[in-house]
């Protein structure tokens, strides 16, 4: 599993652009079976992280509709999900270590055939690997929430990710995020309101109930035992 590939960006005068990221390096312990799964599981599983568009043909078994999981977690709901639509071709993304090897353990029990996972940041894979036009849904639950007003900035689904979404999707492909903060959810409608290509599929325009094919996820699950609202949103591309 590589994860080593540097990709710095400049601006026209060549400085070095310093990123800010949606996410912190977690020193979090790996667990001896995390470890293990990956050691076993990337190789059948796993995409290392590239410079290049990938060939979605080549890392799929099946030819299929791909949907795309940004920030998976430990990947029990994402694994569950894709057992329950073999037809369909997941690919997950995730930074966390530990998530990884949890992922690749619960995919390996359960011998499942259409998912792949990235073990690198999402907007590095977006940009370099994800060709145009290609993904018929993107599901992004759960994104680091980034509570406090200074660090706005380290939000996951700012304009400019939206729109690079746009790109990646084809028509009448589906972006579906969910919360459980109210501050994200109404920050990502203003976000995305002035993304003419994006149509909101709820009827009044704000958040849609959770669909059943939505499985719970371990984040959501400690939200709901703190009496925490969920907010579903779905948006379609027209273009
Ligand atoms: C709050 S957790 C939610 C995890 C999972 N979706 C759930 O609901 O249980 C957010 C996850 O997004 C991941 N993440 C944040 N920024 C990311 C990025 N740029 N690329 C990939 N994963 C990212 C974090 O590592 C973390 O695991």
């Amino acid at each position: 599993m590589k994860n080593n590939i540097i990709t710095p960006r400049y601006n026209l005068e060549g400085v070095f652009l310093r990123q800010i990221h949606s996410f912190v390096c977690r020193k979090g312990r790996t667990t001896t079976s995390q470890l293990s799964a990956i050691k076993k599981y990337w190789s059948l599983i796993g995409v290392d992280f590239q410079l290049n568009a990938l060939n979605f043909s080549s890392i799929f078994k099946h030819r299929a509709p791909i949907i795309l999981e940004i920030g998976f977690g430990s990947g029990e709901s994402l694994v569950k999900t894709a057992m329950n639509f073999p037809d369909k071709n997941f690919l997950g993304i995730e930074v966390y270590k530990s998530g990884i090897g949890s992922c690749l353990h619960y995919a390996s029990s359960y011998q499942i055939q259409n998912l792949r996972i990235i073990y690198y940041d999402a907007t590095e894979v977006m940009y370099n690997m994800i060709p145009d036009d290609t993904l018929s849904k993107v599901q992004i639950f759960f994104p680091d929430p980034w509570h406090k007003k200074r660090h706005h900035k380290r939000r996951l689904l700012k304009n400019i990710f939206l729109k690079i979404i746009t790109k990646k999707l084809i028509i009448d492909g589906i972006l579906h995020i969910a919360t459980d903060s109210e501050s994200y959810a109404f920050y990502i409608l203003d976000e995305i309101k002035d993304i003419k290509n994006y149509k909101n599929l709820s009827e009044k325009n704000n958040f849609v109930k959770r669909p059943v094919s939505r499985i719970i996820t371990k984040f959501e699950k400690k939200g709901l035992l703190q009496g925490k609202k969920i907010f579903d949103l779905m948006f379609q591309l027209k273009k």
